[in-house]
């Protein structure tokens, strides 16, 4: 084994000493974390885990980086609700309650709000109003929102919309690519480009995702060598960041595993983040151990509400407040206030009728009613 340093990226909180293996070549982060085990994480979200440990903050990061190596000392949010939550609705939810419902994820501190697609409204109708979104999100400072664009027709109404950020999003798997965006890998590839240099031209940054990273609802399960294909082909057009879903939510880590390696050994982790849906309960698990290879850009869904219309049995995405609640228990800092976030999930969750898909902000809920009542 040979020890190097990894480049600082842009988040200065990740870990630096990794070693390369002899054989595979693969990177493995080298013993514990010490900006972890010393990180003193204030919040005032605290005081629902001293609810629940009689250890202090500093013992119970310390205990869990006994075993848990290697976790980065802050994790960016992605949040994906106002899109990928609201894509799949049976009802279109009216636009001045998408609005609102991003207006209360920024001020939970959240510094990337997926605000909308500028798809074709005939695929998908719940998000027809993009451009009405993005009149208000846009004056919004200090927060990404970015917007998926399918090709240049989209980005071309999204800049003049006056999206800031765009995201394209190919698949690892054919049959997938047909039927969400009609055209193969390859076809889309080519139009994603097209949509890479028209933004170079307006200096407009563009995030990448794959799709159906670990399995696909037509094809099964999915070789980690397309994933990095085709994770390979949006950074090098320029995507400064690489999302990687599990559209479907079938992944574990012991297949999550494997696709990181394929894709980390040509895209730089530091440009990665990933993106589960919670179908089969995994998603945490999987999150865990993609900090653990050096991610530290999670997508999330407040309430977890989300799933794609093209994507059969496909659940909600992992919830926004689960993740936070899962990172704050390990002293990694989101910059996210859990509190809030639980009240954008309530918010949206009371229009739609519906209860929230996030098991920390039920019961946190629970916890909050039955103290009021004493
Ligand atoms: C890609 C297309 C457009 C191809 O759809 P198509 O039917 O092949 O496109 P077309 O070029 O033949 O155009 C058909 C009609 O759509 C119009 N059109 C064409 N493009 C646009 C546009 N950008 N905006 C508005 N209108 C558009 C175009 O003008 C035309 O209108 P008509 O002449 O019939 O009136 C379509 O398949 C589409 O919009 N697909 C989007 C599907 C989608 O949004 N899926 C969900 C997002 S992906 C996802 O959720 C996964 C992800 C990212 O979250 C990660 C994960 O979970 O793994």
């Amino acid at each position: 084994f040979q020890n190097f340093e990894l480049e600082e990226g842009e988040h200065a909180c990740r870990r630096r000493t990794y070693q390369r293996h002899p054989v595979s070549n693969r990177a493995t982060p080298v013993g514990g974390n010490r900006h972890v085990l010393y990180a003193s994480y204030l919040s005032q979200n605290q005081q629902n885990y001293r609810s629940f440990s009689a250890s202090s903050d500093q013992e119970r990061i310390e205990a869990a980086n006994r075993i848990i190596h290697g976790l980065p000392r802050c994790v960016k949010i992605v949040e994906v609700g106002p899109r990928d939550g609201l894509q799949n609705e049976k009802n279109t939810v009216p636009t001045p309650v998408k609005i609102e419902l991003i207006k209360r994820l920024v001020t939970s501190g959240l510094s990337v709000v997926e605000a909308t697609s500028f798809v074709s409204p005939k695929w998908v109708p719940q998000l027809a109003d993009a451009k009405d979104v993005m009149e208000v999100v846009r004056n919004i400072t200090g927060v990404s929102f970015p917007v998926l664009t399918p090709n240049l027709k989209g980005f071309e109404a999204a800049a003049a919309a006056g999206a800031k950020e765009v995201a394209i999003f190919a698949s690892a798997s054919e049959a997938f690519s047909k039927s969400n965006i009609n055209c193969s890998i390859k076809e889309s590839l080519v139009r994603y480009n097209d949509v890479a240099l028209a933004a170079q031209k307006r200096e407009i940054p563009v995030r990448g995702y794959v799709s159906c990273v670990v399995g696909c609802p037509v094809e099964g399960s999915v070789p980690p060598s397309n994933v990095a294909y085709v994770a390979k082909e949006l950074y090098d057009m320029g995507c400064y960041e690489v999302s990687l879903g599990d559209t479907i939510g079938v992944g574990t880590p012991g297949t999550v595993v494997p696709m990181l390696e394929a894709v980390m050994s040509v895209v730089p982790v530091e440009k990665l983040a990933v993106h589960f849906h919670d179908t089969y309960g995994q998603s945490l698990s999987n999150i865990l151990v993609s900090l653990q290879m050096g991610i530290s850009v999670v997508d999330s869904s407040v309430a977890g509400l989300g799933g794609c219309p093209y994507a059969q049995g496909a659940s909600g995405n992992v919830a926004t407040e689960d993740v936070v609640y899962m990172l704050n228990g390990l002293g990694i800092k989101t910059g996210v206030d859990l509190s809030k976030v639980i009240a954008a999930g309530e918010f949206i969750c009371k229009h739609l009728g519906r209860q929230s898909g996030s098991k920390a902000a039920t019961a946190l809920s629970k916890v909050t009613a039955s103290a009021s009542k004493l």
